[in-house]
Order: structure tokens, then sequence, then C-alpha cells
């Protein structure tokens, strides 16, 4: 795997800051609030967990599962939710946990289809934000890193569904792109 990096945009030490501050900022944000945090499969898998751990409030959490970039480098612009939440947002204090935002076209389709369920509050929190790139608008409120227009990997985050398991985010030489 390592002989496929390009570079290391942002190391396990820099990941570990960004979390721990995200998780303040929600930890602040929320007192006396029944937060849930839903994450986005697959990507938003270990960002979830890391987060999650540094949030010092009571919180639940479920997943749903969309995807839309299949093994491609770009969106398909379709949006598939492949496993829906296990409960009702109805009144719930909502954040939305994301690894990336690219296009925006993933959690535009979800925040509109969330706010159809009536959750008192819904906001997003996502790791990564990649603004040059966005179609559709979105209102974020968590924000960790803005990234340049760049495929990137690891931390959750999959190029064909493999690099999820690298502990830092990096972007792959170009003949990984063309194997
Ligand atoms: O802003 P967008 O252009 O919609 O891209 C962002 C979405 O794309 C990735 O998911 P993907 O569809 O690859 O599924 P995965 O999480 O299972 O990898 C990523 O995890 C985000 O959910
Ligand atoms: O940069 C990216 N890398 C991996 N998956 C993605 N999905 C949207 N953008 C990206
Ligand atoms: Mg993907």
């Amino acid at each position: 795997m390592e002989q496929d990096i390009k570079s290391i945009l942002y190391s396990q030490e820099a990941l570990n800051t960004c979390v721990k501050s995200l998780a303040a900022r929600i930890s602040e944000d929320y007192q006396g609030k029944d937060i849930l945090l839903v994450g986005v499969l697959k990507g938003a898998n270990i960002f979830m967990c890391d987060l999650m751990r540094e949030i010092n409030l009571p919180l639940e959490i479920d997943f749903i599962a969309a995807s839309s970039y299949g093994s491609s480098t770009k969106s398909s612009g379709v949006v598939k939710i492949l496993k829906d939440l296990d409960y009702s947002i109805e009144g719930r204090d909502v954040i939305i946990v994301e690894d990336i935002i690219d296009t925006g076209l993933t959690l535009n389709y979800l925040i509109e289809n969330f706010k159809s369920r009536g959750p008192r509050s819904l906001e997003i929190c996502t790791l990564l934000d990649k603004p040059e790139r966005r179609i559709a608008p979105l209102k974020v409120k968590y924000r960790g890193f803005q990234i340049p227009d760049e495929f990137i990997v690891g931390y959750g985050i999959d190029f064909a569904e493999k690099y999820r398991n690298l502990p830092y985010i990096a972007t792959l030489k170009e003949c990984v792109y063309s194997k």
C-alpha cells in the first residue's frame, strides 16, 4: 500500500488534533441537548469512532450507508441509500458526520431527505471539505480541513474500496488510477 502513496496530507497526529478540536466545539454547543450523531458509511466510519469518543456529552449514534462514487474518482451524480437509519430522527438534534464533502451531492441529498423526517436541528460535521468542486450548496457548521482539488484516500476514505485502513490522509500516485 505504502508504495502507492504520492504524499501525506495529514498525519495521524494532525488528524487527532483536528478531531479533538471539532469534538470540543460540539461539546460546548450541544450542552443540555439530545445529540444523535449519524455517520455516513462507509467513509465516515473511522472519523465517527474517533469523534464520538472525544465528545464529552451523552449521545446516541446511528449510521446511514450512501454511495455515489463506486470504483471511480468522479461522482456518478446518483446517490444511492444502501442502508437507512435504524431509528426515527423526529425531534432529535442531529449531526451528520461525513469524512469528505466534494461535489456536495451526497450530503445535499441526505440533508433534504433528513429534513423531511422532522429533526429538531440538523447540522453537518465533516473532516474534509473540497470547496472548489462543489456543485450542490451546503451549510457546513463543523469543518476540519479545507483541501485542494485532489483525490485523497485514508482514514476511512477509499479509492475503489482500498486504502481505507491507512491511518493518515494521502494522495495516490497517478499510476494507481490507470492500473
Ligand atoms: O460530496 P460528494 O461528491 O458527494 O462526495 C462525498 C461522498 O463520497 C464518498 O462516499 P462514496 O460515495 O465514495 O461511498 P463510501 O463512503 O462508501 O466510500 C464520501 O465518503 C462522501 O460520502
Ligand atoms: O477525494 C476523494 N477521495 C475518495 N473518495 C471521495 N469521494 C469524494 N471525494 C473523494
Ligand atoms: Mg468512496
